[in-house]
């Protein structure tokens, strides 16, 4: 049995950071991820003036109920779609001029539906250049709130950048959603809400943000469910063991369910409320399933599907193709390069069985790309080589040193 430590929870960590941000009093962030993406909010939140105080394992963010504390702020997002979709939310309830742009790739990703209901709400914000994608200028001066309605069927992100703005405004807000994605992270914006004292709850399609001010509180980040499922599938594909502590049944992340998917395909799965353990069949089994919730561990189970004994088909996930890439043309364009039969549409992948061959991998510049197909190669001979290894950087920069540690304690 392997034992594997996953860092921290990307959407837990940037979650925390605003909550921490936004509360009345100092707050104690325990095990926060260190990466790019969580830097990155930290940095972005530095540059609208909050301070934070980066020791190693511990953060401790001065709360700022009343917004930044400067009139104006330019902030670099980089590829992080949290950072850029959730601090043009926090700063319009605050007072000041606030520019933010982004990396190319994150440029090109959508906004719009959240830019249009932030403009719902008397904001006054400029997009530079594309309607709907950063750049863009935020004149903030205060959100009152009432009602309004979202598509949230692109990104789950827009519905939590308003529902963690929500009790920043003088009367809270109530939002209506439709085609709502990735519902688990919404439960987890909720929970972490109710951790810094505000009751925000749905009914519905309809979610309910009292103006119930947010409070300090000390918090310990879980580690990440969507990390931690090339381990799981490590495990599944080689028949060995990995047990990864720190998460369980307990989760906030919907992406733990990726445990009840290798359990489908015929892993052995034990849950308990702070652990998950898989051990790997002798054969995986094809399956048919639906990740519209889990759409992060969409490439995990691409990467490992051509080893199932029938065609593995993922569904209803057609938001995995405005992300850090379109993923499932990456997926669909590295399993072919490996000279594996699948096929595509509008919101669903088929992969046929068959052995994978060596091949050079277009990472797209997207960390889930780079990892997954870093987990097919445990199974090819040859390996693979990856056009942009560093890109993991997003959220596990140590990712590539803790997958040879597997191979060298596996002798893969
Ligand atoms: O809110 C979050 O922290 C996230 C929500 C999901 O995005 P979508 O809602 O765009 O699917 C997920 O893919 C992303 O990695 C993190
Ligand atoms: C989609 C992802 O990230 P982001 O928060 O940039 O949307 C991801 O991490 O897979």
């Amino acid at each position: 049995m392997t034992i594997v430590e996953i860092p921290g929870s990307k959407s837990i960590t940037a979650r925390a950071l605003f909550l921490a941000a936004a509360a009345e009093g100092s707050t104690v962030l325990r095990r926060p991820l260190l990466s790019d993406d969580s830097e990155g909010f930290a940095e972005g939140l530095r540059a609208l003036g909050y301070r934070i105080d980066q020791q190693p394992g511990v953060w401790t963010v001065e709360g700022r109920p009343a917004g930044p504390a400067v009139a104006e702020a330019d902030v670099f997002c980089r590829d992080g779609a949290t950072t850029a979709r959730f601090l043009p939310a926090l700063v319009s309830a605050g007072r000041g001029t606030f520019r933010f742009d982004a990396s190319a790739q994150m440029r090109r990703r959508p906004l719009g539906p959240l830019t249009g209901a932030l403009r719902e709400l008397g904001v006054d914000l400029t997009h530079e250049q594309a309607e709907g994608h950063h750049p863009l200028t935020v004149r903030a001066d205060g959100i009152k709130g009432g009602a309004l309605t979202l598509d949230a069927g692109l990104s789950s992100q827009f519905l939590t950048a308003l529902l963690l703005t929500g009790p920043l405004t003088a009367d809270g807000l109530d939002i209506t959603v439709s085609d709502l994605v990735s519902v688990p992270y919404v439960e987890m914006t909720l929970a972490m809400m109710r951790r810094f004292g505000n009751d925000a709850r749905r009914v519905g399609d309809t979610f309910h943000v009292p103006a119930q001010p947010y409070r300090a509180t000390d918090y310990l980040i879980e580690p990440d469910a969507s990390t931690a499922s090339y381990f799981l599938a490590a495990a599944a594909l080689t028949g060995r063991t990995v047990t990864i502590p720190g998460l369980g049944s307990d989760s906030l992340q919907g992406d733990i369910r990726f445990a009840e998917v290798l359990r489908q395909m015929g892993a052995e799965v034990s849950l308990s409320a702070d652990s998950v353990t898989v051990t790997g069949p002798e054969r995986l089994r094809g399956i048919t399933v639906n990740m519209r919730d889990i759409s992060d561990t969409v490439p995990t189970l691409a990467a490992i599907a051509p080893f199932g004994d029938g065609p593995v088909r993922i569904e209803d996930v057609y938001n995995t193709r405005v992300k850090e890439c379109d993923r499932l043309a990456a997926c669909e364009q590295n399993l072919r390069a490996m000279g594996v039969r699948v096929s595509t549409g509008r919101d669903w992948i088929e992969i046929h069985p068959g052995q994978p061959h060596a091949a050079a991998i277009a990472c797209h510049g997207d960390h889930r790309i780079a990892m997954s197909f870093s987990v097919t190669a445990l199974r090819t001979p040859g390996g693979v080589t990856l056009d942009d290894p560093a890109c993991v950087r997003k959220t596990f920069p140590g990712f590539h040193e803790a997958l040879s540690a597997l191979r060298a304690e596996w002798q893969l």
